[in-house]
């Protein structure tokens, strides 16, 4: 009898050497039955996932070791399915991920961790003012987005205080796509509508500051966060959603919208300001700016693009391209070298 799987080699077996006789298989079983999930949270190795519309409350099974599963994570999940209290299911498979979103180290943990998978688009929420926007760090939020492969999304909220002119004319040679909200807008409901728009059938995280106005938008946008929330409270017993963990709540159909282009998912982190930056290479960030590409081909090899020798500066005074275009580059991979908190 075959115990694992149906491909043949899969009963090979491997003798470990230095580790007594104790044959091994060398191919874990497939767990070919496992039901499909989606991680919405992890809380202290609690793992919440949405298996089909039920919230099933998991644990990492043991031969998945060290690999880490994160929100939004596609996993293959078996055991009790039925999200019913104090179940608890195993996860045995985590798929390949589309994408990967890194939180910075910090004093408490001081290595950088992936704290979101496939996620596709990254919003920026800054406030206008109160507190003062921080280009710098939405230069940090950029450089994770285009390194991730996420596309960004400037959302700058608290219009009702302070102009966006000033920071657009910052952001407009990247040109990253931006949606611009007040407290009247928000209280009528277009600045939700219009921010929906951008995310409709997409997976977007959402990042900033304290203060900036993320959870009022949040609220805004999932009317039934308290319900979804409580979904995930239910099964971890808590009170609240206390943990820094990120938390995936789903975006209510657009009315109308054609397929593909309905519900998606905010991402929600509290607690997560930034990212880590110190694995982007420098050499591959300029595939975020398809138009300085070309120009690169004259640089020193492993060239950084902020160093004297690079080609780019010779390539935009010829006239190739937008200087402001190369500035931004500049700008955005000098924010790779500055802490956090800058
Ligand atoms: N004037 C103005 N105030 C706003 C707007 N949006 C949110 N606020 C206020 O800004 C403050 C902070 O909003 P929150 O939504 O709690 O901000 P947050 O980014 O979630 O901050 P933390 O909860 O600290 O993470 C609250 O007092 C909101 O009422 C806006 O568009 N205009
Ligand atoms: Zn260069």
């Amino acid at each position: 009898m075959r115990r694992y799987g149906k491909h043949p080699d899969e009963d090979d077996v491997r003798i470990r050497p230095g580790k007594g006789s104790r044959p091994r298989t060398s191919i874990r079983p497939k767990h070919e039955d496992a039901a499909e999930g989606m991680v919405l949270t992890v809380d202290r190795g609690r793992i919440t996932c949405l298996v089909d519309d039920r919230s099933v409350t998991a644990m990492k099974a043991r031969e998945l070791g060290r690999k880490s599963v994160v929100v939004g994570d596609r996993v293959g999940i078996v055991g009790d399915l039925s999200g019913a209290k104090d179940t608890l299911a195993r996860i045995v498979r985590v798929e390949k991920r589309s994408s990967v979103l890194r939180r910075t180290a910090d004093d408490d943990d001081p290595y950088e961790r992936v704290i979101v998978a496939n996620a596709d688009q990254l919003a920026i929420v800054t406030a206008l003012a109160d507190p003062e926007p921080r280009p710098r760090l939405i230069d940090r939020c950029l450089v994770a987005a285009f390194d991730a492969g996420l596309d960004p999304l400037l959302v700058l909220t608290k219009a009702d205080l302070a102009p966006a002119a000033p920071l657009l004319e910052t952001y407009e040679p990247l040109g990253v796509p931006y949606v611009v909200t007040s407290r009247a807008e928000l209280a009528g409901g277009s600045a939700a509508d219009r921010v929906r728009e951008r995310l409709a059938g997409r997976i977007t995280v959402f990042v900033g500051h304290s203060g900036v106005g993320k959870t009022t938008l949040v609220n805004a946008l999932v009317p039934d966060r308290a319900r979804a929330t409580g979904v995930v409270n239910a099964v971890t017993g808590r009170g609240r959603h206390t943990t820094t963990s990120a938390l995936a709540l789903p975006l209510p159909d657009t009315p109308g919208a054609p397929d593909g282009r309905r519900g998606g998912w905010v991402i929600d982190t509290p607690g997560v300001r930034s990212f880590g930056l110190h694995h982007v290479n420098p050499s591959q960030f300029v595939l975020a700016f398809p138009d300085l590409v070309p120009g690169t081909e004259r640089c020193p090899r492993a060239c950084s693009h902020d160093e004297p020798d690079c080609a780019l500066d010779q390539w935009v005074a010829d006239g190739h391209a937008d200087p402001q275009r190369l500035y931004s580059l500049r700008r955005l991979l000098a924010a790779r070298e500055r802490r956090e908190e800058d």
